[in-house]
């Protein structure tokens, strides 16, 4: 019988567009005729809501969550555009669905390919994760202002963090170390956060006394963005909190090739909710409409998604022929739509045909 994925695609705005297609191409080639893909694209993002006033309603959220996973392009319009202040998008969009669907845990592996240049002189082994908290932290959007546009303005932003949530990711966290380095690094700043901080380490101490082969570390995370550029083979799972997991990843990118090859998923483990795979970028409007991005970002989200999905086989080819492209690449210049198909035509060589 012929397993279905049911996948709903949001590509966004910007170069979300363009990588989303090359990602879908990629991912189609990948699964081979025993599997038959159907996608449904929503038209959500910036532009979708400046031509129709609509961000994301709750009729949408439902229908969304019929799917199996979603593959999510990237959203954000002009800066300058005051219909578009205060993240509007971001937050009515892509927060909303982060948050609706209980993607608690926001996965971001960085590996250095063996082809790939690392703006590091001496790199070492670069292959860890960033488990990254996804529905809390200061994203929460609680905090406000008052007494707007005088000198006393006064304006916050409270870091929500619930023993709840801490747990959740950090559980997750160490059962994937036990599957890879077994190492966990928690990063945080509990000597000036301390009480977001103490949450955080008494419920990574915790977690630790019930993995005893897997060693757990702390860095604050100032001196966590030192070491991912002085020694990034040191790490293996990093956990921390929504904040400085954003933070952290565009560096993780930096370090291992671009942001154009970052990859990562937005993940329910419980299968509660769909989850959601996209590139760690934004839509990059200085380069949108232009074929520069790089969609391998979004083409190993994708991979990420078929793993997610349990087609660990189809994720495995995408990764492979990403692997062998970024070789073959070297310092030439392609289009998004070239990398993209000379991705899709290895992983197609590669896919069964019976
Ligand atoms: N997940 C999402 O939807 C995200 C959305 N955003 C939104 O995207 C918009 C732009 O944000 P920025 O801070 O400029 O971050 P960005 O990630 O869009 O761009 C940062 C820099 O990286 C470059 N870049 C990004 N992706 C690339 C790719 N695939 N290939 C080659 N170069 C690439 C861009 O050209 C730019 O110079 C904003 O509206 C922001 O809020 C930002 C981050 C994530
Ligand atoms: C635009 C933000 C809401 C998201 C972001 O930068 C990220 O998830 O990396
Ligand atoms: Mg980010």
């Amino acid at each position: 019988m012929t397993r279905v994925l049911d996948l709903a695609t949001i590509p966004g705005d910007g170069i979300g567009v363009e990588v989303v297609a090359e990602a879908l191409a990629v991912l189609k080639a990948a699964v081979g005729p025993d599997v038959e893909v159907t996608t449904t694209e929503y038209p959500f993002g910036a532009e979708h809501f400046l031509a129709t006033g609509e961000i994301l309603g709750d009729d949408d959220l439902a229908t969304l969550a019929q799917h199996e996973a979603i593959l999510f392009g990237a959203v954000g319009g002009d800066p300058r555009d005051p219909r578009l202040a205060g993240g509007i998008i971001e937050r009515g969009l892509l927060l909303k669905l982060r948050f609706a669907f209980d993607h608690y845990v926001n996965l971001r592996p960085t590996k250095l390919y063996p082809s790939v240049t690392s703006p590091l002189a001496d790199p070492g082994e670069v292959d860890f994760v960033i488990v990254r908290e996804g529905t809390e932290g200061p994203y929460v959007g609680n905090g406000g202002v008052i007494r707007q546009g005088t000198p006393h303005e006064i304006a916050t932003e409270v870091s929500i963090n619930t023993a709840y949530g801490v747990e959740r990711v950090v559980k997750h966290a160490f059962e994937l170390a036990e599957k890879r380095g077994k190492k966990v690094t928690l990063v945080h700043k509990t000597n000036v956060l301390t009480h977001a901080g103490s949450t955080w380490s008494r419920l990574v101490s915790a977690e630790a006394s019930n993995h005893p082969d897997v060693v757990w570390d702390y860095l604050h995370v100032d001196a966590a963005t030192i070491f991912l550029v002085t020694d990034p083979a040191r790490f293996d799972v990093i956990v921390t909190d929504n904040l400085f997991g954003d933070i952290l990843t565009d560096l993780a990118g930096a370090i291992s090739g671009g942001i154009g090859l970052a990859a990562s998923g937005n993940v329910n483990p419980e299968g509660a909710f769909p989850s959601m795979f996209e590139p760690v970028h934004g839509s990059a409007p200085d380069i949108a409409g232009q074929q520069k991005a790089d969609p391998t970002a979004a083409i190993l989200s994708a991979a990420l998604l078929l793993d997610h999905v349990g087609l660990p086989e189809a994720a495995a080819r995408v990764t492979e022929a990403v692997s062998a492209d970024l070789a073959e690449r070297g310092s030439a210049t392609r289009t998004t739509s070239e990398v993209g198909a000379a991705i899709a035509q290895r992983v197609a060589a590669a896919a069964p045909t019976h």
